[in-house]
């Protein structure tokens, strides 16, 4: 595909495409730029508002994730009634509606496959996703052909998998197919619909915020709204200039575990300055306790993944192998729970996990992060079984992530929302349970009137927190 690429042929693009979807801002906050990070990104060109609204996305190609855990509609993404479909493309539709809608798709895959499938073909399901594409316009074709794109033999896959499955392209589809997969790989952003386990999960290529870079705190959060729209906000204050930026990676993964995913599958190396500073500004999320002092054993350099680790008291240093097998174990303990079984983790938790690493390691977050959402919903660990112990545990957890948050420079970010509503509902228990002691009535609305702030327009957002009317 004949690509020119540079900053005044993507802004028309890209602005070609928001008027077409009717997104186009009057005056945008923001610009197509030159980054110093790295090819293009949105730069901002006035002060931007912490909470402020700075754009709309509208996906350019949307479905199932190759990962996701769930089959749902093809259409309408939910998850009951589900039946193959009865032209016999192979893909999962939950009623007439939905297979009327999926009519042009469904003949697109008839028409590239050579056999017909009575069943709901799940190898499909996670796979053709890029397949609609072939549905786009030569306008939108030519946004896709606008996006930076990865190379290398491990993006295009589902295309091999899809000829495997008695799929046939000609040669210009095949190459504009894999070129889409590529641009995916670059570009494309999880979308959750739905809450709890009842979520499908989605991978939508939003072509306005692909030019979004990375940074481990970013200065941007996004939600999708029940159209799929992305709505992008400021989760702190921007100042002119500046790139806006999102994570690429789970910000509660550490700087070894962030740098790693990002290398592998975005193909650079993150020097943004939590990566740059060991402590990650103070939080030791990757700090393990040194065996002879008991300080904070740190990478020495934590832009290469080949330093070794040194004790910032005693000096002592410490082989990355052995880190990186301790970890691995730590990793493999957590993923051996069961997934409900909240004994376990907390003895483990309170037990040896925090003798061998710091506080705020990533191991503790991720096991808190769960504690968080087991009680109060799974079977067992419902509101109303739990004793005060385990309510407080949870409001405990609830705010030591709050202040992780905050040293993390996050600002409002979707986890802080989220976590705020959870805090909310510890409260609210507690003023259920002891009635007759006087709660903070105002401090527990600001809490929930924040995490509606934050969360507001999400499409995955807690029901009570979606039905809020302000
Ligand atoms: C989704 S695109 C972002 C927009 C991209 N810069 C462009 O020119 O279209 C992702 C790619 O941008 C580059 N990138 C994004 N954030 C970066 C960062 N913090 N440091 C270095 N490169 C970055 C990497 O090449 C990455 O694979």
């Amino acid at each position: 595909m004949n690509r020119k690429r540079n900053v005044d042929s993507v802004t028309r693009v890209i602005d070609e495409y928001l008027q077409r979807r009717n997104l186009k801002q009057e005056k945008p906050a923001w610009l197509i730029g030159k980054s110093p990070l790295g090819g293009l990104g949105i730069i901002a060109n006035r002060d931007i508002e912490q909470g402020e609204e700075i754009f709309k996305d509208f996906p350019i190609i949307l479905g199932p994730r190759v990962k996701g855990p769930n089959l749902f509609c093809s259409s309408c993404y939910q998850q009951n009634d589900l039946n193959y479909c009865s032209r016999k493309c192979g893909l999962p539709l939950c009623s007439e509606r939905c297979m009327k809608f999926h009519e042009l798709e469904c003949a697109l895959i008839r028409g590239k496959r050579t056999k017909e499938v009575s069943f709901m073909d799940e190898n499909l399901f996670r796979i053709y996703t890029p397949l609609r594409s072939l549905l786009l316009d030569k306008d939108d074709r030519n946004v896709i052909a606008h996006l930076k794109y990865h190379t290398g033999k491990q993006h295009g896959f589902e295309i091999d998998e899809l000829k495997h499955n008695d799929f046939v392209f000609e040669q210009e589809e095949e190459q504009f197919l894999r070129l889409v997969c590529c641009v995916m790989d670059a570009n494309a952003f999880e979308v959750l619909v739905g809450y709890e386990e009842k979520f499908a999960n989605l991978r939508g290529l939003y072509p306005l915020s692909s030019l979004m870079n990375h940074s481990c705190s970013p200065n941007t959060m996004h939600v999708f709204d029940k159209n799929h729209l992305m709505v992008v906000r400021a989760s702190v204050p921007i100042k002119k200039g500046q790139d806006l930026c999102h994570s690429y990676a789970r910000m509660i993964w550490s700087t070894p575990t962030r740098i790693y995913h990002l290398s592998r599958t975005k193909h650079f190396l993150c020097r943004c300055p939590r990566c740059s500073d060991p402590t990650e500004f103070g939080s030791y999320m990757s700090s393990f306790h040194c065996k002879a002092c008991r300080g904070n054993v740190m990478p020495r350099n934590p832009l290469n993944l080949k330093s070794n680790w040194i004790c910032e008291d005693c000096c002592t240093i410490v082989n990355r192998i052995d880190i990186a097998n301790t970890l691995i174990a730590l990793g493999s303990i957590i993923g051996s729970f069961d997934k409900e079984n909240l004994d376990d983790m907390l003895k483990f938790l309170n037990g040896r996990l925090l003798q061998l690493v710091s506080s705020n390691h990533e191991i503790v977050v991720e096991l808190k992060y769960r504690i968080v959402w087991i009680i109060g919903y799974k079977a067992g660990y419902e509101w109303t079984d739990i004793d005060e112990q385990i309510l407080d545990i949870k409001k405990r957890f609830c705010e030591d992530l709050l202040k992780l948050n905050e040293q993390l420079r996050l600002g409002n970010s979707k986890m802080k929302g989220l976590l705020l509503y959870e805090l909310y509902l510890c409260w609210i228990e507690k003023s259920r349970r002891f009635s007759s002691q006087p709660q903070n009535n105002e401090e527990i609305t600001n809490i929930f009137k924040k995490a509606y702030e934050i969360l507001k327009d999400d499409v995955s957002a807690p029901e009570n927190l979606k039905n809020f009317v302000d």
